[in-house]
């Protein structure tokens, strides 16, 4: 079979952003391949959390993957300040490109960024196919399992027939999930074909964090053995 290899992404939005740079630290000792950075502008989202200073901040910190998701009205006008920041994965949503998705995906390609697209769970997957199927195609889709804006919220298991039409259509792309991912829930995302993870609350509020970034790990391994 092949596969994509697993991606575990703490969300940061769970860590203490006063002492962020230790918090990131942390997770990848502990484990994580990447560092699921949530930037909400207050708009697109009813909460507003951190923004290109911040990236630019804990670059100075960290050389780990910087999974930015960016739960924004205008995605355009963040592409050169989080690249000039530092950041690795630029994630926007279609629901606010459907004019510009092309322009936008080029321009983040073009400042070296990985290009992804995050779909709300209201939205229909198709929506994204055209993203994915496109000349310049965006690297990973990602499916909200909650409704973007918080953490701490329930898992939302129908959630899972998005990831699944993913994983049949597209084999070797990197298909993520976010919102109520944990121990009790990786394993039906897993068995979907999500391989890129992000867990919040269930790994920051673990008392062995690291037992938890290794169960979601061990759980996308078994369901996607990528040989
Ligand atoms: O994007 C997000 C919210 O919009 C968060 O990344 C997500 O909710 C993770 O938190 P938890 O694992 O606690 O649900």
């Amino acid at each position: 079979m092949v596969g994509v290899s697993p991606k575990i992404a703490p969300s940061m939005l769970s860590s203490d952003f006063a002492n962020l740079a230790a918090e990131a630290k942390r997770m990848i000792d502990l484990g994580a391949n990447w560092l699921h950075m949530d930037i909400m502008d207050g708009h697109f989202v009813p909460n507003l959390t951190i923004g290109a200073p911040v990236i630019e901040s804990l670059r100075k910190h960290t050389n780990a993957y910087l999974d930015c998701h960016l739960m924004v009205t205008n995605p355009m006008d963040y592409v050169d300040q989080m690249a000039k920041a530092g950041a690795s994965g630029f994630t926007f949503h279609v629901e606010v490109a459907k004019e510009n998705w092309q322009e936008l995906v080029k321009k983040i390609k073009s400042t070296g960024m990985r290009p992804g697209v995050a779909l709300k769970p209201g939205t229909p997957v198709e929506q994204v196919y055209p993203l994915v199927e496109g000349t310049d195609p965006v690297e990973m889709v990602l499916v909200m399992t909650v409704e973007p804006g918080f953490g701490g919220q329930m898992f939302m298991p129908n959630m899972m027939d998005k990831v699944r039409a993913l994983r049949n259509k597209y084999p070797t792309l990197d298909i993520e999930v976010d919102g109520g991912l944990g121990p009790s829930t990786i394993d039906a995302a897993a068995a979907a074909g999500a391989n890129c993870i992000v867990a919040g609350s269930s790994v920051f509020g673990a008392p062995e964090p690291g037992d938890v970034i290794s169960l979601l790990r061990a759980s996308v391994e078994k369901a996607q053995p990528s040989t």
